[in-house]
């Protein structure tokens, strides 16, 4: 049977369901000691309430942003977009808005220590993130409290300068992140600027620098590193490099313009966090949080807050899309790769339809999806039909990509668009139509299937399954290739080449993990009848799903 879908990580619910009433939370007079466990009855109620409904937990221990864009403000905001419920340590109370930083009051000591204990001891955290750590000492009661209450993870955000130039901690503080804290850390996400300092003011330019210096910082202790080249002046495009002790990794990213980027380090590292507490893997959480931050940027781009030259972004920007109004948070379903009708010009042409009577006709048969793939239509002639298609799948709501052609995707206004591996590739293509289009990546091997998921592709096409006369040299990967490639995708898949109403069960009958659907051109365009062939190619995938 067709796996059950699973939703992107960015978009997956939260582990568990969040009680659909929350009891009220009475105001108490603050206990000065954390309060006692609970024993007898009133315990196997709370544990057992525990095991029905555990919530992702993130405990923030960073300082307050008076302006909210940024430490703890921000942290809580990302764990809650990404539905965690989030605890905060406060660790110093800044006087901050979009001009600076105006003054800052650090906690003492024993008192965040008395904070960490208090929510330590008696919630079940998944994962403790820091952002400012105000001096020496917080960072050795922070480094106390999580050898007596170990965590599963620990994400260090080395906060030290903030974006406006103002220190948030000082050189002794940078002694203790090395010589403790980051040797329990899971993963440290400096940019440029602190690598630099934690590196004794080492200069850092190009990418190599940053991969030295993610390798120098590895040494320290922590298991993994990603410093953030989104401050590179040289760089034209937000690229992060990861390192896993093993690997380097290059994370490219959207560089938004925009002045509102106010958080976006603590906003990074809490999504990071986030996500970990949600049981993801390392390099999957990082991916998931950079697509956050991105998404938060873009929808935030014009806002207005403040008169300062950096302005805070919405993390909440979710709430307001339509798709989630509507009750859905995606703007890409992997079902909808069910039956993807893939157009062919020259196949329409001989059977004499437009390219709009042929994609109506798929539509009407029941295709769920649909690709524009005009190989030999003239541009403007090209974008006419395109733009007469979309207001078709709009109004079936069947999305429509664009095969190859960013430029007529942009000028139709495209659900998305499909490109192969000599076209352009994916990061591009996605730093061009923004975090809302769907792509589409062509793949024959694990390792391209794997670069498209870097990329923030959303799903790839496998094949040719079988062979096919209607993309020239195309290899035959087989049930095999499929299999292998389907295996090993972190995105959604769909099978293509030479499938057909013959032989479309035995592909959906393989039941691999993550083939959602088949691409066809031939089988729908190349006959007389558009839609009594996609209506009979439907039934034909319905009943072997049915089966197996
Ligand atoms: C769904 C789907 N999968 C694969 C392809 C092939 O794309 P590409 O390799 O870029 O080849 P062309 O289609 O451009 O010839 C596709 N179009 N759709
Ligand atoms: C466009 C395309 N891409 C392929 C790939 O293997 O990536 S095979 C293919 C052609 C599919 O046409 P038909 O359904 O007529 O065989
Ligand atoms: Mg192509």
């Amino acid at each position: 049977m067709a796996s059950v879908p699973r939703l992107p990580a960015a978009h997956a619910p939260p582990r568990t369901s969040i009680p659909a009433a929350l009891p009220f939370l009475c105001p108490s007079s603050s206990p000065r000691v954390a309060p006692p466990p609970a024993t007898g009855p009133r315990r196997l109620v709370a544990v057992a309430a525990a095991r029905a409904m555990p919530w992702p937990h993130v405990l923030t221990v960073a300082g307050s942003d008076s302006g909210a864009g940024a430490g703890i403000q921000a942290d809580i905001k990302a764990c809650a977009a990404l539905g965690v419920y989030c605890s905060s340590v406060v660790t110093a109370v800044t006087a901050q808005n979009t001009v600076g930083v105006q003054g800052v009051h650090a906690v003492p000591e024993e008192f965040v220590g008395e904070q960490l204990r208090s929510v330590l001891s008696d919630m079940s955290v998944d994962v403790v993130k820091t952002g400012m750590l105000p001096s020496a000492g917080v960072v050795k009661v922070l480094c106390d409290s999580l050898r007596k209450f170990p965590v599963k993870a620990l994400v260090v955000d080395p906060v030290m300068v903030s974006t406006s130039g103002d220190t948030l901690s000082g050189p002794s503080t940078l002694a203790t992140y090395r010589d403790e804290l980051f040797s329990m850390a899971d993963i440290v996400t400096p940019n440029v600027k602190e690598a630099s300092k934690l590196l004794g003011d080492v200069s850092l330019h190009t990418i190599s620098d940053m991969r030295n210096a993610a390798e120098s910082i590895y040494k320290l202790g922590p298991k993994h590193v990603l410093v953030k080249g989104g401050d590179m002046p040289d760089s034209p495009d937000a690229i992060d490099v990861f390192f896993d002790g093993k690997e380097f990794i290059e994370l490219h990213g959207l560089r938004i313009r925009t002045h509102n980027t106010h958080g976006t380090g603590c906003t990074l590292a809490s999504c990071i966090a986030a996500e970990l507490a949600k049981g993801a893997k390392m390099l999957q959480a990082v991916q998931v949080a950079k697509k956050f931050v991105e998404s938060a940027l873009y929808h935030s781009k014009d806002l207005v807050i403040g008169n300062g030259p950096q302005g805070p972004f919405d993390h909440l920007f979710n709430l307001k899309s339509p798709l989630y109004k509507m009750g859905s948070r995606q703007k890409f379903n992997p079902d909808d790769l069910f039956l993807y009708a893939v157009t062919d010009s020259g196949m329409n042409k001989k059977w004499g339809r437009s390219i709009k009577d042929a994609v109506r006709a798929a539509i009407e048969g029941g295709a769920t999806i649909v690709q524009l793939r005009e190989k030999d239509s003239e541009t403007r002639e090209f974008l006419e039909a395109a733009k007469a298609c979309v207001e078709i799948c709009k109004s079936s709501g069947v999305p429509l990509l664009i095969n190859d052609r960013i430029d007529i995707a942009l000028a139709c206004n495209a659900d998305g668009v499909h490109v192969g591996q000599s076209d352009m590739p994916a990061w591009e293509v996605r730093e061009l139509l923004g975090p809302g289009k769907i792509i589409g990546v062509s793949c024959k091997t694990v390792a391209q299937a794997e670069q498209a998921w870097k990329d923030g592709a959303d799903y790839i096409g496998c094949g040719g399954v079988f062979p096919t006369t209607t993309k020239a040299n195309n290899p035959t990967l087989g049930f095999d290739g499929l299999r292998t490639v389907c295996s090993a995708s972190k995105l959604p898949v769909v099978a293509i080449g030479g499938i057909n109403a013959g032989n479309a069960d035995s592909v959906m009958e393989l039941g691999l993990p993550n083939l959602k659907g088949v691409a066809v051109v031939s089988a729908l365009f190349d006959r007389e009848c558009v839609m009594t062939e996609t209506r009979n190619l439907r039934s034909i995938l319905m009943n072997a799903c049915a089966r197996s």
